[in-house]
Parts: C-alpha cells; sequence; structure tokens
C-alpha cells in the first residue's frame, strides 16, 4: 500500500461573495437576502482556516475562484452588446439574474467534484466526476470552469480521470462531495463509497420532500459510482431523511460526516436509520474495517439546531496520535445544546479529543460551513507529486494570497453594487493576477 495523505482543497473565496438569496431550501442563503457581504473578510477567513491546518501539518491546496460575471450565461439568455451593456440591461430588467451571473457560489468545494482515490477504482486512478449542480441557475453554472480547473490541477492521465459533468436534467441532479462519505481503515486502503440521495426519479417507491428540492438523485449517485469504476460490495447507496431536507438540510453533509472509519452523524439524517448504519458496516467488513458510528440523538441536538450550528459540516482531521480533531464553525459554541454536546464528546473516550473552532462567518451566512469549503482528495505521494504544484498551499503562498486579497477586494458588496461595470473590471484584474500566482496561466477564458 502506498503512503497517502488526504489533501484538502478549499474553495478560494471569489471577489464576488454576496447574498442574493438564491438558494431556495438553504435557510441561511434565504435568510440573509441582500444583506451586505464583506468578500475581502469572507476570503480572509477562508485563508485563516486552510493556514491554521496546513500549519498544523495537515495537507492543504486550494480551487480557485471563477470568473464572474459569467457573461456566456448573460449571452445565452438573451442581453446583447458590450459587457457593461449587458451588466446594466441585467441590473435593470432582472437583477436576479445578474446576482445568479455574479454568484461567487464555486467557494464551496465539496460540491465541485464526487472524488474516488486510486484505492477504490478498477483502474487504480483517481476519478473525479464534476458536479452539475443543476437544482440552482446560479450553481449550474460552475461545471464547466470547474472542469477547467480539475483538468488543469489533475492533468497527468497516468493517475487521474476527470469526468465531465452528468446529463444537467431533473434525473440526474448531482452536488457531489457534499453527498458523499469515503470510509476506510487507512487513506491509502480500500474503503467504502457511502452515496446519500434525496430522491429518484425513476422509483415511485422512493418518497422525497414536500416543502424544498432534493438536491441529489439516486440515478446521479449510481451513474458517478459507475463512471468511477467502484465494487458494488463497497459501495453504499443511502436515502437522506426527506423531512430533515423540508427542515433545511440541503445537503447530506449539513447533518453527517465521516472520515477514516468514523461516521458522526444525526439520528435523523437517514431514512431507516439502523438499516442504513448496518449498510455502512457490512460494507466496512469487506475491507477489513470497522465502521465507528457516533450518533447525535435528537434528544441531545435537535435537527433545527444543527442546521443553525452546522455541527456536522464539520472537518474530522485524522491526526498522528491516532484519535480525530473535528473543526467546528463559531456558531457552534454560539448554540446552549451544541456547546454542551460537544463538551461531552471531546471529553469522552471516543476517536475525538479535540475541537477546533473556526470563524467563517461571511460564508455561513450563505449555509457553507467549513466543510463546504473544502474538496477532500486523497492522493498517494507519487500523486500529489505528479499535481500541480502551484495550488498547493504553502506559507509563501499564503501571504501571497492575503496580500492580492487585500489589494483587490471590496470590503462591502450589496446587490445592487453588481449593477455597476467597474466590479466586473476589478474582479477581471485581480483574476488575471491570481492565475499568475497559482502559475495557471489558461485558468481563466479571457
Ligand atoms: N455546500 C454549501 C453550499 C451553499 C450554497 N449557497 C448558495 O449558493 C447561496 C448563494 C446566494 O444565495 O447568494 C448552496 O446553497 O448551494
Amino acid at each position: 500500500m502506498q503512503k497517502t495523505r488526504e489533501y484538502n482543497f478549499d474553495g478560494l473565496v471569489g471577489p464576488t461573495h454576496n447574498y442574493a438569496g438564491l438558494s431556495f431550501g438553504n435557510v441561511a442563503s434565504s435568510s440573509n437576502i441582500k444583506s451586505a457581504s464583506n468578500p475581502k473578510e469572507a476570503a480572509l477567513q477562508g485563508l485563516a482556516k486552510m493556514h491554521a491546518l496546513a500549519q498544523r501539518g495537515f495537507a492543504q491546496a486550494l480551487l480557485p475562484p471563477q470568473d464572474r460575471p459569467n457573461f456566456k450565461l448573460l449571452r445565452q439568455l438573451g442581453f446583447t452588446g458590450t459587457n457593461a451593456q449587458m451588466i446594466e440591461a441585467a441590473a435593470r430588467t432582472s437583477p436576479v439574474l445578474l446576482a445568479c451571473a455574479y454568484s461567487a457560489s464555486s467557494m464551496w468545494t465539496a460540491n465541485a467534484a464526487t472524488v474516488s482515490p486510486s484505492a477504490d477504482t478498477a483502474d487504480g486512478r483517481t476519478h473525479f466526476t464534476v458536479a452539475n449542480l443543476n437544482n440552482k441557475l446560479h450553481r449550474s453554472i460552475e461545471h464547466s470552469q470547474t472542469e477547467r480547473a480539475l483538468r488543469a490541477i489533475f492533468h497527468d492521465e497516468k493517475h487521474f480521470a476527470v469526468h465531465q459533468a452528468l446529463p444537467a436534467t431533473p434525473a440526474f441532479g448531482d452536488e457531489g462531495a457534499a453527498n458523499h462519505t469515503r470510509l476506510c481503515a487507512e487513506h491509502g486502503a480500500a474503503g467504502v463509497e457511502l452515496f446519500v440521495y434525496g430522491r429518484s426519479e425513476f422509483d415511485a417507491s422512493i418518497v422525497g420532500p414536500k416543502k424544498f428540492p432534493a438536491r441529489q438523485t439516486l440515478e446521479a449517485s449510481q451513474a458517478v459510482a459507475r463512471l468511477h469504476g467502484l465494487q458494488d460490495a463497497r459501495t453504499v447507496f443511502v436515502q437522506q431523511n426527506p423531512h430533515t431536507i423540508d427542515q433545511g438540510v440541503f445537503h447530506n453533509d449539513v447533518i453527517a460526516v465521516g472520515s477514516g472509519n468514523v461516521l458522526f452523524y444525526h439520528q435523523e439524517a437517514f431514512v431507516d436509520e439502523a438499516a442504513s448504519i448496518e449498510k455502512c458496516r457490512i460494507a466496512m467488513q469487506q475491507v477489513g474495517a470497522e465502521l465507528n458510528p457516533i450518533r447525535v440523538a435528537t434528544a441531545q441536538v435537535v435537527v433545527a439546531d444543527a442546521v443553525s450550528s452546522y455541527l456536522f459540516n464539520s472537518q474530522l482531521l485524522a491526526k498522528p496520535n491516532g484519535k480525530m480533531a473535528l473543526l467546528v464553525p463559531q456558531e457552534c459554541s454560539e448554540n446552549a445544546a451544541v456547546a454542551a454536546y460537544l463538551k461531552d464528546l471531546v471529553s469522552s473516550t471516543g476517536a475525538i479529543d479535540e475541537l477546533l473552532s473556526f470563524e467563517l462567518r461571511q460564508s455561513m451566512r450563505n449555509g457553507g460551513g467549513p466543510a463546504c469549503l473544502r474538496l477532500r482528495v486523497a492522493l498517494t505521494e507519487q500523486q500529489a507529486n505528479a499535481m500541480h504544484q502551484g495550488v498547493i498551499f504553502t506559507e509563501a503562498l499564503y501571504k501571497r494570497l492575503v496580500t492580492w486579497v487585500e489589494s483587490h477586494y471590496r470590503d462591502t458588496l450589496f446587490p445592487d453594487d453588481m449593477a455597476d461595470p467597474a466590479l466586473a473590471i476589478e474582479v477581471q484584474t485581480a483574476l488575471n493576477e491570481l492565475s499568475g500566482i497559482l502559475n495557471l496561466p489558461n485558468l481563466y477564458e479571457y
């Protein structure tokens, strides 16, 4: 077995981070609609998290923000003329479309793709399927640039396979790693891939949510497993509890997180909890590992508190002492039930013995916690050497990016500010410089 490390590819928050209320079913997005955002602070909060983990010795990298506004979308929707004319017309006739074209939502890289490490796949390569994110207009425009970035970073076809997004139709709604968990004894060993879907297009016996949309379909999860060449016995499909989706759990990573052999989850996360956990346990036996489920009961934390605190949208980080640290957003310490639960959790003798709390409020106000901000990619040493090195987080890159953010980002952005064509030019200038910093010259299509 080759020495393998799990890299967290965090999304570098783009200069147009704003609150446009675009994500129906995501409570934070809807409740902060039209308030002022602070893109500079958002980017610095994200960088601080990356920096802290890199300093602790965790493998850290990043994915770049996307080119915004997406003029291709505006043109596709019938706006014409120069860039400034399209912005002006969209701002006047349909500000919501302009907001979609301007969204910085690619920062939540857990939704960029589903990743299967080489230990799990039929051809021994690391597979990526770019997520189509077709449930929301502003997110459905991410996949082409995501594919471009992933192909630039994981260009070596001997080691990596990047699959384009699934067909952009409701039957194949796919939100990437937010609904996918890899469980294993160690990163380099064969593992279990757990796919959590919200509804099915073709199986009428599967009952979905009533109020809010289920973004991930069973059919999409199955297609990803096929594309990656996963083995049936080590692949598990379970349904997310539709009642929790209706309470604002728009992705599985708002109610469960797994790493190594630990599955940290809420009692109400899945349809038929016992059967779902049993499927994981049996699949884990196939790889000679023992599942360690950490179950949070409703009596300890109700779903509404899990949604407002983002307790489960946390990062489980394996430490050299064999234990795990749980990286949670600061909101967890502001919720009495969650704070009490976490205090007990780390003082117990279980797998999690440390709590790391981060201020990520800018992202949280759009429904994106620590786990949303990162895409996990387990890489052997050889693979890590074969990927593009310019996105690996170093002290020097950190300093360079802080300076870059401080010189290009605004500290206040209202949705109405997107009507100003100067913003588009600012963004383009910033991103051009970024592609140089990351040594990815063809990242953007200017
Ligand atoms: N994994 C976290 C994703 C959060 C993301 N929020 C947003 O897109 C909010 C954008 C806005 O409302 O401006 C979403 O819902 O997909």
